[in-house]
Formats: structure tokens, sequence, C-alpha cells
């Protein structure tokens, strides 16, 4: 019996109970009990929200948000993973777990626990049904007035009701999914990887058999002289059979290399994202380009170099009985295996020149970052002779290293198993030689045996390179991966107001900071309150550390020693989103950034892209009231202008307006401009500080005396 919607409602109040439920029937992780902390927001509303987000990440888990027109709910709803949607009256929102959907139907998780399938037309109407009883009087009176027989009536009200509410955005809910920095395994696993594997080596394994034995019937039919009818046409049924075990090898091989790629990049990029920025600096961004683009080549030759290897380590396991079956026997056997030993020490020169060229690539990467980095500089203010001084000798090198590379590579690859040929050829001599007589099977599978072992050598030589290149490759991709799995500071819980005055936004307490152990402290024994409301103007002469303090409380570096306290809580307690939702900052301009996309883009990185109306217009206002109002009115797309590297260039003073207008917009609780004022003339620094002296919450200005 199909059970009424609205017995698998959860209230909203259990969403954390529903999450750990869906979590727990979709095989995701979670911990038992942790639910019990939802609500601590008061479990309404964007609260909610967030405690529903920061409860599955503390489980493992990204619950990402679907903002959706109401036309979407179809879509949405067929393709439903492991999602919670939220819906009903404001004063009692409910929540559906929804398991999994198909075409008609949807399993969902009622309160009970239990799984229960519904038909996927109701839900829609149900998630639906609240929104559409807002319009439903306008709707009606419109119906009213309509010449219409009442039997249509209500077809025609369901068909205008649909149609009003179709545009609007809609917070649906959660789609859930494990979060990229779980354990990788576990991620390949969820992905169905591991499975994908498994069969495509099983297939591996059974097309290389029946290779075997297609051959075998074959090559003992024409060495006995018996290549009758019976016989080919098995030969013919095997090599038939080779063909959808082909087709499944090759399905699978692909389901896996997509899979792969897939969960690694996304986990490189939540690498990247996550590393320190002062590690960046200190090693250099083209260190940090060439780790990227190794991402390429750890996906690339790591899959090939693996799937290869795995398939020659199946010929090597079959090729060894072959071998010894043949007429040398177990001298034969030893013969490969001393070719195999010889094989590992040419790849053991092979790997460490690789690393050699891998570093000398990178430290060439990083010069030709920093050169483009630095370039207009340099035309400026060095002489063109010395543009290039020094790239002919790095070029040279890197051709060096690169000769020696190709040489042992081709050693490998090409005369390792033609070297193989004539060695294994060599081995069967003496038994052709014997007077005794050998059987004409015995030889054939002895040489059978020779030649498989020849395929399976250039197999492992040719997998073996690509897996040193994959191995160099990590050398440098592996901090990123292993940033992924860094947590953030805190759980990312929003958690409520510490202790503190109702009115002290920021607490500082002998705050102690040094760029390196060891060196002399830049900030020490700093204390200081900004209270709701505060303006603050930090002076001081260059180089004693405003901006360094500024990024302490922007969240971007922390204290030594010292305790730090934003709304009563520091970081760590707070969870560094939490901590960035309340402090807005516009760093100098060496550290911020107008990034190549529309004006309105650059403004509203704070906020949901694609804009709501209100955002574009509040943007519009702010930048009109920081002077920007002429430059809005000249650019041909006004807000929707391209600026940036490859757009419009913005002037100095215009990029400074620009990076407090995107703080302003930022809804944060305390502002801090670092210098941003510096660059304008008299009359637009009047306006511009009116304007964040009346917008800003809290504010701290850095500026010289
Ligand atoms: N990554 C770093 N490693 C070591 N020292 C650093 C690093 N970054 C900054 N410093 C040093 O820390 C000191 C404080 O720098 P900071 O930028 O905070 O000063 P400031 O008061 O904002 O200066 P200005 O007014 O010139 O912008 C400077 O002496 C600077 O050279």
């Amino acid at each position: 019996m199909i059970p009424p919607i609205d017995a698998c409602h959860w209230p909203l109040a259990r969403a954390g109970e529903a999450l750990e439920a869906l979590a727990l029937a979709a095989g995701l992780p979670g911990s038992p009990g942790t639910a019990g902390a939802f609500g601590s927001s008061g479990a309404n509303g964007s609260a909610a929200a967030n405690d529903l987000e920061a409860l599955a990440q503390s489980m493992g888990l990204e619950a990402e948000r679907l903002v959706l027109a109401n036309a979407d709910l179809v879509a949405t709803l067929r393709h439903a993973g492991p999602t919670l949607l939220r819906a009903g009256p404001a004063a009692a929102p409910w929540i559906v777990a929804i398991l999994e959907t198909g075409r008609a139907r949807a399993r969902v998780i009622a309160p009970d626990h239990a799984i229960r399938t519904v038909p996927l037309d109701a839900l829609h109407d149900a998630l639906l049904r609240d929104t559409e009883e807002v319009h439903a009087p306008r709707v009606d009176a419109i119906v009213r007035r309509l010449p219409l027989a009442p039997a249509r009536q209500g077809a025609v009200r369901a068909a205008l009701l649909r149609e009003q509410i179709k545009a609007l955005p809609r917070d649906l809910g959660w789609s859930l999914r494990l979060s990229p920095s779980a354990p990788f395994l576990a991620q390949l696993r969820r992905a169905g990887i591991a499975r994908a594997l498994r069969a495509m080596t099983a297939a591996h394994a059974g097309s290389f058999a029946v290779s075997l034995v297609a051959w075998w019937v074959i090559g003992r039919g024409a060495l006995t002289g018996h290549l009758d009818r019976g016989r080919l046409c098995a030969w013919a049924l095997l090599v038939a059979m080779l063909i959808p075990i082909r087709v499944l090898t090759t399905w699978q091989q692909g389901l896996a290399s997509i899979g792969v790629g897939m969960l690694l990049k996304q986990r490189m990029l939540l690498g990247a994202l996550k590393l320190d920025p002062d590690t960046i600096r200190h090693q250099g961004m083209g260190h940090l380009l060439g780790r990227i683009l190794e991402v390429d080549a750890v996906e690339d030759l790591g899959f090939h170099g693996g799937l290869v290897s795995v398939v020659a380590l199946i010929e090597l396991a079959i090729t060894v009985p072959v071998l010894a079956m043949g007429p040398s026997g177990l001298a034969s056997v030893l013969l490969f295996f001393a070719w195999l030993a010889l094989a590992g020490v040419l790849l053991g020169r092979f790997a460490v020149r690789w690393l050699a060229w891998s570093r000398a690539r990178h430290t060439m990467t990083n010069d030709l970052v920093e050169g483009m980095l630095g370039h207009r500089t340099r035309i400026a203010q060095e002489p063109p002779a010395d543009w290039h001084q020094g790239e002919d000798r790095a070029l040279a090198a890197h051709l060096e290293h690169l000769r020696g590379l190709d040489r042992l590579g081709a050693w490998i690859t090409g005369w390792l198993p033609r070297g193989w040929l004539v060695v294994g050829m060599a081995s069967l001599m003496p038994a052709l030689g014997s007077t005794a007589g050998v059987l004409p099977e015995k030889l054939a599978v002895g040489l059978g045996g020779v030649l498989l072992a020849r395929a399976a050598l250039m197999r492992l030589a040719s997998g073996l390179t690509s897996l040193t290149g994959a191995l160099s490759a990590w050398q440098h991709a592996r901090p990123l991966f292993h940033a992924a799995a860094r947590p953030e500071p805190g759980d990312g819980r929003e958690a409520e107001r510490g202790p503190a005055a109702a009115d002290i936004v920021l607490d500082a307490r002998n705050l102690v900071f040094r760029y390196r152990p060891g060196a002399p402290p830049v900030l020490r024994d700093v204390t200081f309150r900004i209270h709701a409301r505060d303006r603050v103007l930090l002076e001081g002469p260059s180089g004693e550390g405003k901006s360094t303090l500024g990024s302490l409380l922007a969240g971007l570096r922390a204290p030594e020693s010292g305790l730090l306290l934003l709304d009563g809580l520091d970081r760590t307690t707070r969870g560094a989103r939490g901590w960035r939702r309340h402090i807005a900052a516009a760093p100098q301009f060496h550290e911020n950034h107008v990034l190549s996309n529309t004006f309105a883009f650059n403004l509203l990185m704070g906020r949901d892209w694609p804009p709501r109306k209100e955002d574009l217009a509040l943007a519009d206002t702010l930048c009109r009231e920081l002077g920007l109002g002429p430059l809005l009115d000249r650019m041909p797309g006004g807000l929707m202008q391209r600026v940036g590297e490859t757009g419009w260039q913005l002037s100095h003073g215009e990029r400074s307006r620009l990076y407090m207008a995107r703080a302003l917009l930022q809804r944060a609780d305390l502002l801090i401009l670092d210098e941003s004022f510096a660059s304008l003339d008299p009359e637009t620094l009047a306006r511009a500080l009116r304007c964040v002296l009346d917008r800003a919450p809290a504010l701290v200005v850095m500026a010289h005396p």
C-alpha cells in the first residue's frame, strides 16, 4: 500500500535525525548520535540550514544547497540521489528524505526510519502546495472572471497556478554526497570504481586465457597435421568469444578511467584551495602551477601505467608455466627471471633520471612564471639585453636531461623485449639439437612461451615507464592531494555567541605573531577591543605590521600566542567559514585582485551567483555612493561589463573603490580596509569615506600618518 505523503514528512527540528537516517540508508559515512546537536541555532530558517550543512560536514559529507526555480523541481526529483528537500508553511516547515528516485516513484525515509515508496507526482504536488496556496487567491480571482464551464475551472486554475510560480526561485534543500576530503579509497568505493577495476582485470585475464586456448587449438592442429574442420570451428568460436570480452574490458576501463579522473581532479582542486597562501608564496607561484599541471600526468600516466602493468602481470603469471612446459623447462624460466632483473635495474636508472628531469622542469616553470608575473616591470626597468639571460643554459640542461631519458626509455621499451627474443630462442637451441628428439607440441609450447614472454615484457616496460612518470608527477602533486584532507579550523559549524559583552565584536589580548619560528615577532602583545559601530584608524610607519594584524583579524593567519575572540569565540571554535562570514577585508593592492569577469561578479563574490535583483540594485547604489556612477554609465555593459586583465582596465582609484564595495557587500560585522583610500583624490576620498562610514557596521582602516 502506498503511504500518504504527509506520513513521510520530518519536522524541520528533526532534520539532523533525517540526515543521519538518510546517510545510513545510502551507505554514506555518519556518526550516530551527532544529530542531537542539530538545531542549536533554533532549528529554523537559515540558522537550521547552517546547522544542517555543518552537521553534514562533521559527518564527512557535503550538503550542496539546491537553489532552483520551481519549474526545475520535476527534473531534480527525477534524478535525486540522497537528497533532503524542504517545504511547508513558514510556521511549520518540514523535510522529506529521498533515498533515490526512479521514473515514477521515489524511495523516501519516513520519520519512523522505515523506507517507503511514494509516487513522484504526489511528492512534487506536496512540495509545491504551500507556495501555490500563497498565490491561490490571485489566481482564483482571475479564474472567477473567466467564462469557463465549471468542469474546466479546476484544470485552468491548476495550470495558471503552475505558470505563476514556475519561475520563482526556491531554496529546495540539499543534495548529499561524500565530501571530496573523505579518504580517497572510500570515494573510489562509493563511485563503484573498485567494482569496475575488478571487472576489468577479470575480463583482461579471461581474454588472455581465451586467446591462449585458441592459439593452442590451432597450433596443436597445425603441428600434428590434424587441422580439420572441427578444430577450425573451435578456433573461430574462441576468437568470436573474444569480441564481447574485449568490449566489456574497454567499457569497464572507460568507466574506471573517467571515474578515477573525476575524483582525482575534484580532490586536487579542493587541495589547491586549502593550501596555505604563505606556503604558496614561499615556494613560488610557478611551483604551484607545476604541481597543478602534474595532476594530469598522475591521472593519465598513473591510470595507463597501472592498467598496463596489471595486464602485464597477468600475462607474466600465465607465461611462466608455459615457458616451464617448453623443451628447456626450468632453464628458460630462470633465464626469463634474469631478464626481468635486468629490466628492473634499467627501470631504476630510468626513475632516477626522470626525477632529475622533472625537478629541472619545475624550476624552469617557476622561473618562467616569475618572469611573466613581472614582465611589465622588466620591460620598463631592465635593459633588453638582460631579458633572456640564462634561458639558453637552462634549455640546454633540460635537453640534455631529456636526451638521456629518451635513450634509456628506448632501451627499456625497444631493446629489452627484442633482446629477450634472441636469448629466449637461443635457449631452445639445445633442445632442437638434442638427439633424443623433441615432440613438436613441446617445441611449439616453448616457442609460444618465448613469444608470450616477449609480449609481456613489452607491456611491462611500457606500463612501468608510465608508472615511473606518474610516480614522479605524484611527488609534486602529493601536497595538493593531502591538503584536501586537512580539516578547516573548527568544523564549519557556526557556533552561537560566546560570553562576550553584547557590543564587543572583536577582542584581542596579547597577540604575538612572527613569520618564521625564531624570527623577531612582527606583532608583540597587541591588545585591543572593537565594539559594534566603532570606527578605528590604525596608523603607523611602513613595515610596522598593520597589514599583518589585518590578516590576523580577517582569519587569514593565526596568531602564535594570545587570544583573539570574535563575539566571544576564537577561530577554532567558531570555524573558518563562520569567522570569514563575520569579517570582511579589502587587503592591499598586491593581495587583492580583479577577476576577469563582469563588474557585478567582482562586486558580488560574497553573495549567491547568478545574482538576485535586489543584490544587483544594492551593488549599483553602493558603487554610485562611492563615486563609481560615471564609470558605470561610461562602460557599455554597465554592471555587466567585463573587467580584469582581459576586459576593461580599471584605474587604480576605480579598483580601490571596487574592493571597498566588494567588502561592504559581504554583510559582515566588521570591515577591514587596508590602505584603500591611498589612491583617491581628496574629493573622491571624502565621498568614499562618507559612504563607508555610513554603511560599515564596525570599521578598521589602515593608513599611513
Ligand atoms: N612572508 C613574510 N616573511 C617574513 N617577513 C614578512 C613576510 N611578510 C611580511 N613580512 C614583514 O613583516 C613586516 C610587517 O609587514 P606589514 O605588511 O604587516 O607592514 P605594514 O605596516 O602593513 O606596512 P605598509 O604600511 O608598508 O603596508 C615587514 O617588515 C615585512 O617585511
